[in-house]
């Protein structure tokens, strides 16, 4: 069996070397010529896999280690026959912390998180993270989440982007990216949108680049209209717009979900899915847990945090500082940013 992996998936390697031979790749490596003969695919968000990557490709599964798959084009697997397989809600944790300490660190230090409204746009597993964090630390939030409505969701009271806008004091974005269908999400924040904020919001996309229209929010900084952005995720990453860049209040390189933690979970999870797929698909008797055998243990995701627990500096995540001439080094350094990331510790109790 080969197997082709993203040399940037912890404890991804040792795990699946007794199935057969393991080709380590950077993301960006891995091409239609190194998985033609591929029975296996371990991936994160910088392969695209679609038609020219998997068009002569003998791959039957791909395991994305990321909540996210806009990087996978799932209708062509699904006529293809491949398995495709994401980690859902793996690194939530991860983002709700970013959320919370851009809050923090916007707020100046005497002022309390208690009593904000915090506006948050998909309500899913990083959403309701969010939600229950941000709620035990004393802030009002203000949820809208129309397909879980529309599917007769009364977990929560959902609000309309429209009263999101009007009432809340920062707004965080946590749906997935989609161009097509009924909820499509792209450019989901625009000019619209950013016209009718009331309360000069803090905008934070730490969701996917293309939720939030760049030119909308650069236009909505410069009228004023909102006090700052937080930007995880940027339109054409790695090539991201230097203008944001230098306006945003917060500016990271897509790492908010970059968690010891949530990089666990997101290889245990993939570890799971294959498991199955190599006793499903090849007959194998092979298990989850003899798998996940290497991988460390992790505690609880905690029911409510303090602002202590929080335990992020995200001002030292900034990418503005030391930034390289000329331009096109922009997007090497992001990368690499990203690629050397240390992984941070989540809040724990
Ligand atoms: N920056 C990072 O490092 C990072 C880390 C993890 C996830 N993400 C991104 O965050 C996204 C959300 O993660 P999740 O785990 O919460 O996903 P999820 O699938 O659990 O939840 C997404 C929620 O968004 C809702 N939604 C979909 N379309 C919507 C729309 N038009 N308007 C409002 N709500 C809508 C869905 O109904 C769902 O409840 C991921 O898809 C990924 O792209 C980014
Ligand atoms: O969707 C996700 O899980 C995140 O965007 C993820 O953190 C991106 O991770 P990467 O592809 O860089 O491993």
């Amino acid at each position: 069996m080969k197997i082709v992996a993203d040399r940037n998936i912890p404890y991804i390697a040792d795990a699946v070397r007794p199935l057969g031979e393991v080709v380590l790749l950077p993301g960006d490596a891995i091409s239609a010529e190194t998985v033609k003969d591929a029975d296996i695919i371990l991936t994160r968000t910088r392969t695209r896999c679609n038609a020219s990557l998997l068009g002569r490709s003998t791959c039957s599964f791909i395991g994305t280690a990321t909540i996210g798959t806009d990087h996978i084009d799932l209708d062509y697997c699904r006529e293809r026959g491949i398995t495709v397989a994401n980690a859902p809600g793996c690194n939530a944790p991860a983002v709700a912390q970013y959320v919370l300490s851009a809050i923090r660190a916007f707020l100046p230090p005497e002022e309390a998180l208690a009593g904000k409204r915090l506006g948050i746009i998909g309500v899913g597993n990083v959403g309701t993270i969010l939600n229950r964090w941000a709620l035990g630390l004393g802030m009002t939030t203000i949820l809208n989440d129309p397909p879980r409505q529309e599917n007769g969701d009364t977990t929560y009271i959902y609000s309309t982007l429209e009263e999101i806008a009007a009432e809340s004091d920062f707004i965080s974005i946590h749906t997935p990216y989609s161009k097509t269908g009924p909820h499509s999400t792209r450019h989901l924040l625009n000019s619209e949108f950013l016209s009718a904020v009331r309360r000069r919001p803090l905008i934070i996309n730490a969701a996917r680049g293309p939720v939030a229209d760049t030119q909308a929010l650069k236009t909505a900084l410069s009228r004023n209209l909102i006090s700052g952005v937080a930007i995880d995720c940027w339109e054409n990453e790695p090539d991201i717009d230097l203008e944001l860049l230098s306006e945003a209040f917060v500016a990271t390189p897509h790492i908010a979900g970059y968690s010891n933690e949530g990089k666990i979970r997101a290889t245990r999870m993939v570890l799971d899915a294959l498991a199955g797929h190599l006793q499903d698909h090849f007959g194998l008797d092979i298990t989850a847990e003899t798998l996940s055998a290497g991988l460390p243990a992790i505690g609880p995701i905690p029911e409510t945090i303090t602002e202590q627990q929080l335990g992020y500096d995200i001002n030292a995540d900034h990418i503005a500082r030391n930034l390289p001439t000329p331009d096109a080094a922009v997007s090497r350094y992001f990368e690499s940013l990203r690629n050397n990331y240390s992984l941070r510790p989540e809040p724990h109790i």
